[in-house]
């Protein structure tokens, strides 16, 4: 009789120094396999010594003290009229989990800013295009910290896909079509208020898988973030740790490798008594990118699509049954 070994289901915290260092030694190759092994069995891990300051990770977390302390009515000002990766979003404006109550949290989106007037504007006009900011928040406050930031995270999340290329056997350069020459990506900050309501159907952000190839995520020291073990059914908390990024696998990566890189469900309740901040920086690459497994296969959907169709299905989706339910109640 032979026993079975339960299904591995690790988050390891990687340590990125040796890879920056030299991305060609010894010690990177276990780099490559640690994220590896993290990709196939959790879709999770975290970083650290990733080479972000904790000075400019300090002035992004005051820049989002400060847009989500504006009236209310001055954020909602703070919308764009096609894209869907700017601006403000108010709390309850997405449910990212079916049969759950719209999503306790707000957010506001910053991306590369490209003017209205860029070709590139005209052709993608949900996802590329300028950013916006509040007039009455100095520019040092909001603008500058958070543009510095996206370049960092950009270079950091290059990296990451380097590392994750060296790990799968489709060549060093499989992700040079999607992270070249301005893919799209774009930081959320995020503010969950303390939660009250003990109805179960009420999460921060409800159970979702993340639509892009990977996301970097700097948590404060609330808590909340959990992923779920699909062997066991397990909520797993990802405990918050000031040096670190969670890094987690998007639907994006799960397509590539048809689901050996699981996009694992995760979901936010903030338990904390206090205000949460975190700030995603996802990964969603160029747009014109076609979503098909790396080995030449067909999609296990069946169904080829481009990235900016998967991101828009899936904003549509997700925000869509947010305004449904507004819309009923
Ligand atoms: O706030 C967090 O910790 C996670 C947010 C998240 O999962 C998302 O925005 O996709
Ligand atoms: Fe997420």
């Amino acid at each position: 009789m032979t026993i079975d070994k339960p299904a591995r289901f690790i988050i390891p915290t990687v340590d990125l120094g040796p890879y920056l260092a030299n991305p060609s030694s010894e010690e990177s190759s276990k780099v490559v396999e640690q994220v590896r092994q993290a990709c196939i069995t959790s879709g999770f891990f975290q970083i650290v010594n990733h080479g972000v300051s904790k000075e400019l990770q300090g002035r992004v977390s005051k820049a989002a003290e400060a847009v989500f302390a504006l009236p209310l009515e001055e954020k909602k000002q703070l919308r764009h009229p096609t894209l869907k990766n700017r601006g403000y979003e108010i709390i309850g404006s997405q449910a990212l989990q079916e049969g759950a109550l719209p999503d306790l949290k707000e957010g506001f989106y910053i991306g590369q800013h490209i003017p209205p007037e860029d070709e590139r504007t005209k052709i993608h006009p949900h996802l590329i295009g300028p950013n916006i900011f509040p007039s009455s928040i100095p520019e040092g406050v909001l603008k500058t910290p958070t543009e510095e930031y996206y370049r960092e995270c950009l270079g950091l999340a290059s990296k990451i896909m380097e590392i994750l290329a060296k790990g799968l056997p489709y060549g060093n350069d499989i992700f040079v079509p999607f992270m070249s020459n301005d893919p799209v990506c774009s930081i959320r900050l995020l503010h969950y208020p303390p939660q009250k309501s003990t109805d179960a159907r009420q999460l921060g952000a409800g159970a979702h898988t993340d639509f892009g190839a990977i996301t970097l995520l700097w948590q404060d020291m609330s808590g909340g973030l959990e992923v779920l073990n699909g062997n066991t059914n397990e909520w797993i908390p990802i405990d918050p740790n000031p040096d670190a990024y969670v890094v987690n696998v998007g639907d994006m990566l799960s397509i590539w490798t048809k689901n050996a890189y699981k996009s694992a469900v995760h979901r936010v309740i903030n338990k904390s008594n206090k205000d949460r901040y975190s700030v995603p920086f996802f990964v969603d690459g160029n747009t014109d990118v076609k979503l098909v497994p790396f080995d030449g296969s067909e999609p296990l959907t069946g169904k080829v699509i481009t990235a900016e169709e998967h991101m828009l299905e899936r904003f549509g989706t997700t925000y869509g049954r947010a305004a449904a339910a507004a819309k009923a109640s």
